[in-house]
């Protein structure tokens, strides 16, 4: 089994210039879980998983991969160092071919080949279609692209940012296998920003809701979870 991380916020606080939206997050992702963050629409978790990428600068508090502060360090560097990043804003080059696309998420093409193939493992429509723009793919397609781009670096912490979202129950389960996958045989850390509540608590070990830019609850996975997942997510 390699390596993996632990990932720890401490009372970190984000937003857009005065406004708060992040407002001091404590949490700790233990080595090789599949963390789910949920929660309701505007809550913040986007924005918690920009500022742990240095994409929006902090103004408060800590965040820390393996006991060292990650804070102030570039997302190309947090990329670098085995962070992967599957956002959920469009992320594709959609006049780019499905290979172009892919490739680009690598420094050289060094290690092109091997990484193709992990990916083409996982889905192995990519193979059959390299040539294809990433504009012309469907919704689910698009999605599997972007999953398979944030695995071509075998990142050891993956953040996942709302992935399932308008897809049909076959690509999200498709979609789980994959995260099951890399956790149990890669020992991939996993933070799934998740709507979908069957599908995040199909595959995770633990949760937290956030509520306001704060985490409200939180858990392991198991019996009772979804009734109490859900009394938060009620309107
Ligand atoms: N670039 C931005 N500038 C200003 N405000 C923003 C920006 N992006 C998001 N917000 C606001 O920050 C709040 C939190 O948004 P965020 O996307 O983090 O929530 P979320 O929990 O991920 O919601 P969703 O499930 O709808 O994506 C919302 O009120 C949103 O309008």
């Amino acid at each position: 089994m390699r390596e993996t991380v632990k990932l720890e916020l401490s009372g970190l606080c984000s937003g857009y210039g005065s406004v708060s939206i992040v407002n001091g997050v404590t949490l700790s992702v233990k080595s090789g879980e599949i963390f789910a963050l949920m929660g309701k629409n505007g809550m913040g978790k986007t924005t918690l998983l920009k500022s742990i990428l240095g994409l929006i600068k902090p103004t408060q508090g800590e965040v820390s991969v393996d006991g060292k502060p990650i804070s102030g360090r570039s997302t190309a560097e947090l990329i670098s160092a085995g962070i992967g990043y599957a956002p959920q804003e469009q992320p594709l080059f959609q006049d780019l071919s499905i290979r172009d696309n892919l490739r680009l998420a690598l420094r050289t093409d060094r290690d092109l080949k091997p990484a193709l193939e992990r990916v083409f493992t996982y889905f192995p429509f990519l193979k059959e279609r390299m040539q294809q723009k990433a504009g012309t793919l469907s919704g689910g397609e698009q999605k599997m692209l972007i999953l398979s781009r944030a695995l071509m670096l075998k990142p050891r912490l993956l953040f996942i940012d709302e992935i399932s979202e308008g897809l049909q129950p076959s690509v999200v389960s498709k979609i789980g296998e994959v995260l099951a996958y890399e956790r149990d045989d890669n020992g991939t850390t996993i933070i799934l920003v998740e709507q979908n509540l069957d599908f995040a608590l199909s595959v995770a070990d633990r949760w937290a809701v956030l509520k306001l830019g704060a985490i409200d609850d939180q858990d392991q996975n198991g019996p009772g979870t979804r009734e109490r997942v859900l009394q938060h997510l009620k309107i």
